[in-house]
């Protein structure tokens, strides 16, 4: 296809899915709504243009730890990895010809490399691999050219070249290198190459399950149109591996589309930080700029900052202006420095010892660990403090693996009003939840606590994730037969009362 005519393409592809993209002085481009989208709707879905599972290249990484190249799934120990490449895993034959077309040039590329540079073949440089496999194959008219799966929608995305430090420019010119010793295709050259690596940076996405948890990362160039906002109206989920971006809010016409790049939860500055960071912006949404008004200095004292002294004070506390320690905005308390110190060096010093992610032999070890760190971290930080948060978070993971569903269900309800707290009512961590608190509920026999925690999560999860979907689908499935079993414990009830 031409490159006219897949402007007009695409001009029109965006006028059916009543949505336009402007260029703003500040933003670049942006995408908007010509038309009202409400909560739950679908305003755009894309394919991959190119897509890698998240799997590690060392020799010893096994097929229970490794992913489908074509459907990423595990498949416990039933991967077979490629023989040509020995780095490429599939779950069987239909898979592994439904990515023969592009693989059988990427295999032949990472046949020749030796053992040892195999193991730097990590997913980030497959993907800048297959990014150009698919380029020619495309322009050799071997894989069809579509409005929406082309390569000047890769050329189109912002790169933020010139603003990268001399340290990022080394490594991406380092895994220039390894891309060019696989591809050996004398067109490419070394900068062309950086300058993809840090398209990727600031456009890839991570691919995650319907439970958010990540798969693997992908190229969806149009999506990558869709600017951040730390209070998006917008999310983007994906259903195996497309992305889909539904609205969470009510989008009015003509207003801008926006997601958020980041974890929401945390103050200002840390968001700013790490959307400085990787995406090389300063962000000016409406929650930005309350930056240092009364009401963002006290939530990020909240979500970041220490608690009042006096254990019974909700407070939060302010750094006191003549520097002895910090001050409770309600009470008056001051917490000195010195306490504080120690306080947080003793949790610092337990955290050395936690492993990030414990075997299978050491999890009771880990529970414990995890439950002294929770305990400093109660009486250091606020209770709806965001690292207090994580620790749980943790310790309701492990809790799980182990199956003591009583501990992971009381971890659960401290967790839920925490998330309420940091996230917006439709953000989906809220629903994922509650969801795990219906079923552990479920499971240990309160079947009404149950039905109201499912009916929560699915109340929020029909917004980011529809109502489609086998995750769905089994949620409602659940929703349904615990209330079902509810109504007959009511009943029976009733019997044995009359
Ligand atoms: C995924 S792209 C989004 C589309 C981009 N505006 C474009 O022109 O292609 C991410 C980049 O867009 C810009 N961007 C995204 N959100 C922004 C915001 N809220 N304010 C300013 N720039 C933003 C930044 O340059 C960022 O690195």
């Amino acid at each position: 296809m031409e490159e006219a005519s897949l402007m007009a393409d695409l001009e029109r592809f965006l006028e059916d899915r009543c949505l336009s993209v402007l260029n703003l002085p500040q933003k670049g481009r942006s995408l908007f709504a010509t038309r009202g989208f409400r909560p739950g709707e679908v305003i755009l879905s894309q394919k991959p243009y190119i897509c890698v599972p998240n799997n590690n290249n060392n020799n010893t990484s096994s097929s229970s730890e490794s992913r489908c190249d074509g459907c990423f799934k595990t498949n416990d120990n039933n991967l077979k990895r490629c023989s040509g490449c020995q780095v490429v895993w599939y779950c069987g034959s239909s898979c592994q010809k439904s990515e023969w077309k592009l693989h059988r040039h990427e295999c032949k590329a990472l046949s020749t490399l030796d053992k040892e540079k195999r193991k730097f073949v990590t997913p980030t440089i497959r993907l800048m691999v297959k990014l150009y496999i698919k380029r020619n194959l495309q322009n050799e008219k071997v894989l069809p050219v579509t409005t929406t799966d082309n390569y000047s929608l890769v050329e189109a995305l912002v790169s933020h070249m010139s603003e990268i430090d001399e340290k990022q420019m080394l490594l991406y010119a380092q895994m220039a290198n390894l891309v060019n010793l696989i591809l050996q295709l004398p067109s490419v050259d070394l900068r062309e190459i950086a300058e993809n690596f840090s398209k990727f940076s600031c456009n890839a996405h991570t691919i995650c399950d319907s439970e958010l948890r990540p798969q693997g990362i992908g190229l969806f160039p149009f999506v990558s149109i869709i600017n951040h906002s730390c209070s998006p109206n917008a999310i983007l989920v994906f259903e195996e591996q497309m992305a889909v971006v539904r609205a969470i809010d009510k989008i009015p016409k003509d207003s801008e589309i926006t997601i958020s790049y980041i974890e929401t939860a945390g103050s200002t500055l840390t968001r700013q930080k790490s959307l400085k960071e990787q995406y090389l912006f300063h962000c000016q949404c409406a929650r930005c700029n309350n930056f240092g008004k009364p009401h963002d200095i006290e939530e990020s004292a909240i979500l970041e900052g220490y608690r009042c002294a006096d254990e019974k004070c909700t407070g939060f506390l302010l750094r006191d202006p003549e520097e002895k320690g910090f001050v409770c905005q309600k009470c008056l308390l001051l917490r000195s420095k010195e306490e504080v110190k120690k306080l947080a060096s003793e949790v610092k010093r337990v955290s050395e010892n936690a492993p990030a992610s414990p075997s299978a032999e050491n999890k009771q070890g880990a529970i414990e660990l995890y439950k002294t760190i929770e305990k400093l971290q109660v009486t250091l930080y606020n209770s709806f403090s965001i690292t207090l948060m994580r620790t749980r978070e943790k310790l309701l993971k492990m809790l799980m693996d182990v199956e003591s569903w009583r501990e992971a269900l009381n971890y659960c309800r401290l967790i839920v009003p925490v998330y309420q707290r940091v996230y917006p009512a439709t953000h989906p961590l809220i629903g994922l939840q509650f969801y795990t608190q219906g079923k552990l509920e479920w499971l240990l026999g309160e079947t009404k606590e149950a039905v109201s925690s499912l009916t929560k999560a699915f109340d929020v999860l029909r917004i980011s994730h529809g109502t489609s979907t086998p995750f769905m689908k089994e949620l409602s499935a659940k929703l349904e037969e615990a209330r079902a079993e509810a109504s007959y414990i009511d009943r029976q009830t009733y019997n044995d009362d009359n």
